[in-house]
C-alpha cells in the first residue's frame, strides 16, 4: 500500500485488542443504518454489504460487483469500489465502539475488478491515537486469498453524537440503535 503520512499511525499508537462488550468472534456486524448506501438493508441502490467479524479486531465482508456498479464497460467503477472500502473500514465503528466519520481515504486499484466477482473484503486497524483512529482494508478477487484487487488506508475521526444531531439526523440512527452506548 502506498500510505501517506496522513494515514500512518504515529509511534506508539497500538492496534486495539478486543474491547469488553463488543461483537465476540464469528460474530455478524450488522448495518449502522438501514437507508445507508453501503450497508443498509433498506437501500435498494446501495451496496448491501453484509459484515461480520472473525475476530473481534477485523471486519470482513463480501462485495458481489453487479452492472449497476460499472465505471468502464463490463468493470467496476473505482469510485464504487472505494466506497465499499469506506464502508468495510466504517464498520470498525462497531469493534471500536465509539462514532468515527472518515477524515480521508486513500486507494489504491492494483487490478481491475470484472462485473460479476465477488470482491472478499478486509479491514483492520492499525492504531488509536486521541481522536484519530487508523485503519486499513484490501479487496480480493474471487476468494479471502485471492488476488489483491483493491488496497486502502484511512484516517478516521471520532466525533460526538452532536456531529449527527447538528449535520444529519441523530434520531434516526438513535430509533435502530436504542442501546446504542456513546464512549462505553
Ligand atoms: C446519528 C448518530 C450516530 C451516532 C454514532 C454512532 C455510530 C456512527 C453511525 C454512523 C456513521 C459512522 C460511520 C459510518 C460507517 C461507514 C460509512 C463510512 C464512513 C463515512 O463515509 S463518514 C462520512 C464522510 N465523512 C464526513 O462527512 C466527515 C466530514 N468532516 C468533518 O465533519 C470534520 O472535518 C471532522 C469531524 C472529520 C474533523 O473536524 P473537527 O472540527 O471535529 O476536528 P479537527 O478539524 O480539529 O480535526 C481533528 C484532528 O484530525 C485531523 N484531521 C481532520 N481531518 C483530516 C483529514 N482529512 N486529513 C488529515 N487529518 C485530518 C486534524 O488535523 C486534527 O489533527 P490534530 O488534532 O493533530 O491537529
Amino acid at each position: 500500500m502506498t500510505r501517506s503520512a496522513l494515514t500512518t499511525p504515529p509511534p506508539g499508537a497500538a492496534p486495539p485488542e478486543p474491547l469488553p462488550g463488543g461483537p465476540a468472534p464469528g460474530s455478524p456486524l450488522g448495518p449502522h443504518y438501514s437507508h445507508c448506501f453501503g450497508c443498509g438493508p433498506k437501500q435498494p441502490t446501495g451496496l448491501n454489504l453484509t459484515a461480520s467479524t472473525p475476530d473481534g479486531v477485523t471486519v470482513t465482508a463480501e462485495f458481489v460487483v453487479g452492472g449497476v456498479h460499472q465505471g468502464a464497460p463490463g468493470l467496476a467503477h473505482g469510485g464504487v469500489l472505494a466506497t465499499a472500502m469506506d464502508e468495510v473500514i466504517g464498520m470498525s465503528i462497531w469493534l471500536l465502539r465509539r462514532p468515527y466519520v472518515t477524515g480521508r481515504l486513500e486507494t489504491d486499484y492494483l487490478r481491475p475488478v470484472s462485473v460479476g466477482t465477488t470482491l472478499h473484503l478486509r479491514a483492520w486497524c492499525t492504531g488509536v491515537s486521541g481522536r484519530k483512529a487508523y485503519l486499513e482494508a484490501e479487496g480480493r478477487i474471487g476468494a479471502p486469498d485471492g488476488p489483491v484487487a483493491v488496497r486502502a488506508a484511512a484516517l478516521f475521526i471520532e466525533v460526538g453524537m452532536e456531529h449527527f444531531a447538528e449535520h444529519g439526523d441523530a434520531d434516526a440512527f438513535l430509533a435502530e440503535h436504542h442501546d446504542y452506548e456513546v464512549n462505553p
